[in-house]
Order: structure tokens, then sequence, then C-alpha cells
């Protein structure tokens, strides 16, 4: 008691944040958050009772539109005074003031002490940004640097050893530099993909970078070595290991130099190992790697979608930032998200949260935004280093929705875990098959079919009904019930993305990168470093030498 009031105490009195803004209150402390205890407090309505009362308030408070995305949490487990109460923790905890600090440059991520500003590389036309000149102009001179080579590399005009074209371009990086780039150009790659083929290789495995060069070619390779800090040893091998393949295809390492691209916030670093500095692309420390896929890591996606597209991804970006920035609270599509994440992490007590995609393009989005959101907000100290109170990130998982239904989606719909889960579907789109209608028509109706089952489930008594309606005897009926029946009561989003194209991806993952950012501020935590994966790396270095 006592050493709960002196935290308490030596709280009240603590400065204002990074930000600038408010002083930090821990979650518990504040008015709505009590709020928002009492009114998660047993029983609650099943969610098929929130559905079947049609209150057309509901309906509407809990739809959303952005950029072109809507976004449909009818399906939350929650009622209108308990949303009413999440908005007025996010007006409590002045989210706008704290997203306005970091628009303008303050120094949030404050453990490194540097701004974080993946916002103003999408915003390079913009003529007053609030993240100032120097930033804009030097965002924009980059853009322009890596949209060129991407061109080139597309027309054909980038040559490699002996005059060969470059028919084909490996990327060596790994989390923020891999993820992104690697998630937008299978997206966007089946529609917009040039001459050049891309490639990823993350992992250190021999395996995995064999496998991608078997069938290469060094004279037509190209490889960008992406790290922002150019000291993963992760992907330094990987390098070494290309340069030697390089070498062992006949291209000495002096005339390697059109082979190899970096991008880093370290040019003087990418130069020693190699890299001439006109193929050194800049990133920034104020760029955190899992948010850097709109900075010259994107090059690998500009080298498949090519300019135009990339300029669009930006833009949909853009449009997100803006409707984050400007809509009302109670509108806020990515507020939206991160609130009722936020009901069900903290008042459901849910642990994990998963993305179901109904789109194949969208294969490794959940890798993505997992990186994304449990990298940022895995965190369990406050800004003010105290221990946190409350439940952080939840664990981040998911995978391609059709395919899970087959897989795990038994544990979701009868296990004891309740998941909530992000439907994410695709409206329109242009697959050349002939009956791509019919494909699209099953997608879309399975991914309704599983949130409407997941939120209504099926009680005991419609169960039997059912069962004496297949023509199950009384002792059969008795028996099978209780494995036949469904909890239900399962929360869920459904995000729809009008097409998969540059501008809405662009949206969607903006719309989640400032879900991540509501987040941690409303936990009042650090989103923007990520100390906790600094310890093995130090550890691993140690035990380099013993290793087998
Ligand atoms: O781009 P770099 O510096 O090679 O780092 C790669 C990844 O490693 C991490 O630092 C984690 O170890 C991520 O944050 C980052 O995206």
């Amino acid at each position: 008691m006592t050493g709960s009031s002196t935290i308490t105490a030596a709280r009240s009195a603590a400065p204002a944040n990074a930000a600038g803004t408010a002083p930090l209150t821990p979650p518990p402390q504040r008015a709505a958050w009590r709020r928002l205890a009492a009114l998660a407090r047993p029983p609650q309505p099943h969610l098929r009772t929130l559905l079947d009362a049609r209150d057309p308030a509901r309906a509407q408070a809990l739809r959303f539109e952005a950029a072109g995305l809507t976004l449909d949490a009818t399906r939350q487990a929650l009622t209108l005074p308990a949303w009413h109460a999440l908005l007025d923790l996010a007006d409590e905890v002045s989210v706008r003031d704290h997203a306005q600090a970091m628009w303008r440059g303050a120094p949030i991520n404050a453990t490194e002490g540097r701004a974080v500003l993946h916002v103003a590389l999408r915003g390079s036309h913009v003529d007053d940004p609030p993240w100032g000149s120097a930033v804009r102009d030097a965002v924009w001179h980059e853009l322009q640097r890596f949209l060129g080579m991407a061109e080139r590399l597309r027309a054909g005009a980038w040559r490699g050893h002996g005059g060969q074209p470059i028919t084909d371009v490996v990327n060596l990086g790994i989390g923020g530099s891999d993820l992104g780039p690697r998630m937008a150009v299978q997206a966007l790659g089946p529609t917009h993909a040039g001459p050049a083929r891309v490639h990823f290789v993350s992992n250190p495995d021999a395996w995995a970078l064999w496998e991608v060069l078997r069938p290469l070619q060094p004279e037509r390779t190209l490889f960008i070595v992406q790290s922002k800090t150019f000291t993963t040893q992760e992907t330094l091998l990987l390098a070494a290991s290309a340069r030697r393949w390089l070498a062992d295809g006949g291209i000495l390492e002096r005339e390697q130099t059109p082979h190899w691209i970096a991008v880093t916030a370290h040019p003087e670093r990418a130069q020693a190992w190699g890299v001439v500095a006109d193929q050194v692309l800049r990133i920034w420390d104020w760029v955190g790697g899992r948010y850097s896929l709109w900075s010259a890591i994107g090059l690998p996606l500009a080298i498949s979608i090519g300019r135009a597209a990339f300029e669009q991804l930006l833009a949909g970006a853009y449009a997100m930032d803006e409707h984050f920035l400007h809509a009302p609270l109670e509108r806020n599509l990515p507020l939206a998200l991160a609130l009722l994440g936020v009901w069900n992490r903290n008042f459901l007590g849910c642990p994990t949260h998963l993305l179901a995609l109904y789109d194949a393009r969208l294969a490794e989005f959940a890798r993505f935004i997992q990186q994304m959101d449990m990298e940022s907000n895995g965190k369990s100290v406050h800004i003010d280093g105290q221990p946190v109170t409350v439940d952080t990130a939840p664990i981040v998982w998911g995978g391609l929705g059709i395919d899970a239904q087959h897989a795990y989606f038994q544990l979701l719909h009868q296990g004891t875990h309740r998941v909530p889960v992000d439907f994410i579907g695709v409206r329109e789109t242009d697959a050349p098959l002939p009956n791509v209608a019919e494909h699209q028509r099953l997608l879309h109706t399975n991914l309704l079919a599983q949130a409407e089952a997941l939120a209504r489930g099926r009680d005991a008594e419609a169960t039997a009904a059912a069962l004496r309606a297949e023509g199950l005897d009384d002792a059969e009926v008795l028996r099978l019930t209780p494995h036949r029946t469904y909890r239900g009561n399962v929360p869920s989003n459904i995000l729809w993305l009008p097409r998969l194209d540059p501008f809405h991806l662009g949206a969607l993952v903006a719309a989640y990168e400032h879900k991540v950012f509501c987040q941690a501020t409303l936990w009042g935590i650090h989103a923007y470093d990520q100390w906790g994966v600094e310890l093995g790396k130090t550890i691993a270095r140690t035990l380099a030498t013993d290793a087998p």
C-alpha cells in the first residue's frame, strides 16, 4: 500500500513527457479508464444480443471511412456507453496533441533522443510542413534519387558486368529492412510488376541465400543491402556471401560496382564496405526501421512497381495521415482501431490479436504488422521508467483467412482463448481469370460468414434444434450438443479496401502505424525504441567465436 502510494506521489510530480504535452498519468488513474473498467464488468450482453438489437446509433457510431477504406466495427463486443468512454479516454490522454508533437518532430523517441517522422516521408510535396523545410527537402532529394534508380533499372538502362541488363534484384535485409518491401512487392507486384524480378533474403541460413541465388546469373543480378545501422550481422554476412558469389561467378570485387546499392542511415559505413557513394541511398535516424517502407528502404518496391505507383502508395498514406490528424475523434479510423484494441486487451482481457487476410496478395501483411506492433509496443515500463500496471501490446499473429479457416480457426470458434480478429478484404479484384467473380464471391462470403459465426456463435438450444432437424434421437442430441455448440461473442473488425492498389495499400499501412502510435499513447509507453532485441545481439556477438 505504502509502496504504491509512493509511486503515485512520484508520478504526480513527474515532468511533462518528451512530446511536451500532458504529464504522464498511469492509465488506471484516469477517470475514463476507471469508467471503462466499470462498464466492462460482467454480466455483459452477448454480441448476438448487441447485433440483434439493431440499434442504428450503435451501427452508425461503429462504422468508419477514411481514404477509401471502410471499417465495420459493429461486431466488437461493446455497448455504446463503452465506446463513448473510450473516446473520452482518447480525449483525456490528448492523443491528438501527441500526434501533433510527432508531426512537429518533437523527440518522442526519448530513449534514443530522436524525432519520429515517417509521416514526413509521404509529405515531401507539402508547402509548409510541421516538420520543417529542411527535412522536407532532404526527403524529396532522396526520393528522387531512389525513384530515378528504380526507373533506370526498369528501363533496362542499368547494366551489369559486361554490359548485361539487370534482370534480378536481390534485397538483403532483415526486420524493417525486409518485411515492408517484401509485403508490398507481394501485394502490388502481380498488377504492376516491371521487367526486373525482385527477390528477398533476410535469413542468414546459407540455404535461404542459396535457394535465391541458384537460378540467377551474376552479371544480371543486382544486390541491395538494406540496413539502417549497417551493423546488422545477419545482413552483413549475406552481403559478404553474395559478394563472393559474384566473384565466383567471374566478377572480380573491383568490377562489382554496378551490382551493389546500399540503403542506410550511415552512408560512411556502406562506403567503407565497398558501395560507391552514388549508389548509397540515405535514410535518417528519425525513420524507425519498421516504419521505413516509404523511404529508400522501399527501393525494391519502386523497382517492382515503378515511380508512378510508388507515388500513389505515398499519396494513400498521406491521405490517411490527413484523416488521422484532422478527423473528429469519433470518426477517426486509426484511433478506432486503437481504442477497440485497448478495449479487447485491457478490459476484455484478450492476450492476442489476429489478422485474417482475404486476398492472397496480402499473405505477408500479418508478419509485417506483427513487427510494427510487437516491436513497438512490446514494452513493460512507462515513459517515466515506472513499471506498467496495465497490459500492453497483444501478441499479433495471422495469415490468409481462407487457409486459416481450415487450419487454426477451430480454436477461435471452440478453444479456450478469446481472439479478436481484423478481417481484411478487397472488394474488387482484376485477376485475369474468366470466373474471377466466382472466386471473389467465395472469399467474401467466407469472410462474412466467419465474422458472423464468431460473433453470434450458436447456443445449446439452437444446436439441439439443429441436431434434431438432422434426425438425431434425443440421446444423441444430448450427447453431441456440448461438442457442437459455439460460444460466439468473439469480437472482430472488418476492413475493406475497394481495390488492392498502391493508394489503398498505403492508406492501410498508415492506418496501422497510427493505431500503434495511439495505443502507445494511451498506455503511456515508448513505441519507437526496441531495446529488448539488443541483449540477444550482444550475447550472440560474445558467443560468435564459440559457435560450431
Ligand atoms: O536495418 P537494420 O539496422 O539492419 O536493422 C534491422 C532490424 O533489426 C532491428 O533493429 C531489430 O533487431 C529492427 O528494429 C530492424 O528493423
